[in-house]
């Protein structure tokens, strides 16, 4: 056999929430997700960790799990990865088993059961800032005669100790395996055998975590805490429209800059038209709305990195069980604000298959950061931004109802899933509380560069394509000189729009909407691109230099822009979700279940949006 070529494998393993990933991006430079919940990691990644001797060693990050028993389908990755069974990848040669130094007793019991597969091992002792905070102080030295294996304090978040856990590992793998013991299905002499360790190596227990308590005495009070939700959810929703205003006015200047440059400088025709029309109208007009993404998520990174968003689920749980839905579906819920993609695959940590499958098949209805520009643009076009009650701005008020309106569809919509299409049991919710603790400013900023960066890429890539190919449709063919109408009603694009605008005329929705929603398939931020190229088009011929939200305040009817709205509130069309929801359920069946679903309940809602509408105004 040769083992000298391959680097060796290295494993991560702890329970959920020990710093795991902390670790890993600590030690390889990676960027992976970290947050202040059990759950984050649900997907096993690799990345490169050099050793003490120059060599280098394949290090792997892997979902959190209590014990090699899974519970759900991302716990089962861990067993399959420790065990080696995991189809295609290399079994693994170590493990540094990541403990909380806070919660010694709970993750040593996890600890020993990996000790007893006999692969070289070395305990990362994390948190240990913790526990000197909560005055627990730990025996290092003894830890180890106890446990039998070297142990490294470390603070992930700190870089601390990365360099004697690395160290520790090499000489470690220098090591020959032992043999396994037979695991007898038993787990209460390792718990005891955890108790008994951990008794004897903690030093010294201080003042306990009154703070804490106090904090979770308001947080997770049947009244105050709900309030305090609704607090801050709304707080958030009004600073999104307040602190956004400045930014986006010197993109939207930077892009007019743009615009006036290239129709300086190049003379008038296709090219001309496709940058101007096409690319900086229709990719402009979604940049436009990063620095709104990036506030929206700066305050979500917070309250996940604080400990506060498990507090959340806990408080929404006695809302969810009534709709027959688990508290453990909050989170991937919440990660479906950012993208359904991540929030259907965090459903992974579910343990009950039905609940996964509600919780995949109402992800979508959580309003995505792509649908933001969409509200934004129709928002600030239509809804006045006067303040209400002298305290509110109406915009962000609508925005806020928007969102609810989405959560209150996706209550409905799992009520409705439980009782016909998911029916079954539902295991009760059980997650435990993380410490809460002050936001590292490093994993803030990792989660803005990334959401930052995903959003930009999208616009450079996905939008920018699917706006010139818009713009290719919308312009050609030329129509000829003794045509009576626009040149869009001539068009590839306007004759697509008219053949499929019967299906939206009895919602209110005119053909450029229509046109607009077809490649909004691709991504739905592509529906503002889409309008804004359009409309830039249709404009052409009359010098029309208005910005989109004039634009469309000029040709729509305030129940049109409404049914929009509640259109998108639902907005089925994004193949990405469908994709990933075809990858996580194994089959069409559910994508398809899942895009007729919505279509029809945002047919509907805009409907009633738009005939309500009428008969009020
Ligand atoms: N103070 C302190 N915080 C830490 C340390 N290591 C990790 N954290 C924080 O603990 C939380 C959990 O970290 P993660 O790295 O996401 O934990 P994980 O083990 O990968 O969690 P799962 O993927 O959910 O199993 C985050 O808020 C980190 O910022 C540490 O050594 N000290
Ligand atoms: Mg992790």
């Amino acid at each position: 056999m040769n083992v000298v070529l391959a680097s060796p494998v290295v494993a991560l393993v702890g329970n959920p929430n020990a710093g795991k990933t902390s670790l890993f991006n600590a030690l390889t430079g990676s960027r992976q997700k970290v947050g202040n919940y059990p759950g984050v990691t649900v997907e096993r990644k690799a990345g490169r960790l050099p050793l003490a001797d120059g060599r280098s060693a394949e290090l792997i990050d892997l979902p959190g799990t209590y014990s090699l028993e899974p519970r759900s389908p991302d716990e089962a990755v861990t067993r399959d990865a420790v065990l080696g069974r995991l189809v295609g990848e290399r079994p693994i040669d170590a493990i540094i088993a990541v403990v909380d130094a806070t919660n010694l007793r709970n993750h040593l019991r996890f600890a020993l059961e990996l000790k007893a597969l006999g692969k070289p091992m070395v305990v990362a002792l994390n948190m240990i800032d913790l526990a000197d905070r909560d005055g627990i102080e730990i025996d290092v030295a003894a830890l180890e005669e106890l446990l039998g294996l070297p142990v490294v304090p470390t603070v992930a978040v700190r870089r601390r100790g990365l360099e004697a856990l690395a160290a520790a590992v090499s000489s470690r793998l220098a090591t020959p395996a032992t043999e396994a013991l037979v695991p007898d299905g038993d787990i209460a002499p390792l718990q005891r055998e955890a108790r008994r360790i951990a008794t004897a190596a903690v030093r010294s227990v201080g003042a306990p975590k009154r703070w804490s308590e106090r904090i979770d005495g308001v947080a997770l009070h049947p009244v105050a805490g709900p309030l305090l939700l609704a607090g801050l959810l709304f707080f958030i929703f009004q600073a999104v429209f307040a602190w956004a205003e400045a930014p986006m006015g010197w993109i939207e200047a930077l892009i007019g800059a743009g615009q006036d440059l290239v129709n300086a400088t190049l003379d008038d025709g296709p090219l001309r038209s496709m940058l101007v029309n096409g690319v900086l109208a229709g990719v402009g007009a979604v940049i436009i709305f990063l620095p709104q993404i990036l506030i929206l998520f700066f305050f979500i990174l917070l309250l996940e990195q604080s400990g506060y968003m498990v507090r959340a689920a806990f408080i929404m749980d006695r809302l969810m069980a009534g709709v027959g839905l688990n508290g453990r579906a909050f989170i991937p819920l919440l990660s479906s604000f950012a993208c359904a993609i991540p929030g259907i695959m965090a459903a992974r940590t579910i343990d009950s298959p039905k609940d996964r499958l509600t919780t995949i098949l109402i992800a979508p209805l959580m309003t995505c950061s792509a649908r933001l520009p969409v509200y934004a643009v129709i928002i600030a076009a239509f809804i006045p931004a006067t303040q209400v009650g002298g305290l509110f701005n109406l915009q962000g008020l609508v925005l806020t109802g928007l969102y609810l309106f989405g959560v209150i569809g996706a209550l409905v919509a799992a009520a409705a899933l439980r009782r016909t299409v998911t029916r079954g049991p539902s295991p009760s919710f059980l997650m435990e509380m993380p410490k809460y603790q002050w936001p590292a400013p490093r994993d803030v900023g990792i989660g803005l560069y990334q959401r930052a960066t995903a959003f930009l890429v999208r616009a450079g890539t996905i939008i920018l394509v699917s706006t010139i190919v818009l713009w290719g449709l919308a312009s050609y063919p030329k129509p000829p000189a003794n045509w009576e109408g626009t040149a869009l009603d001539y068009s590839l694009a306007g004759r697509i729009g008219d053949a499929i605008e019967p299906i939206f005329a009895p919602i209110g929705f005119n053909r450029e909407i229509a046109i607009a929603l077809v490649p909004g398939m691709a991504a739905r931020e592509v529906a503002v691109s889409a309008l804004a190229t359009v409309y830039a088009l249709e404009g052409v011929d009359e010098e029309n230099t208005d910005s989109l939200v004039e634009t469309l305040r000029g040709r729509w009817e305030l129940p049109t822009a409404l049914a929009f709205l509640a259109w998108f509130v639902f907005a089925p069309q994004c193949i990405s979700t469908l994709a990933v929801t075809k990858r996580e359920t194994g089959g069409w069946r559910w994508p398809i279940f899942m895009f007729s679903y919505l279509f029809a309940a945002a047919w509907l809602a805009a409907g009633f949006t738009y005939w309500t509408a009428r008969a009020l105004l």
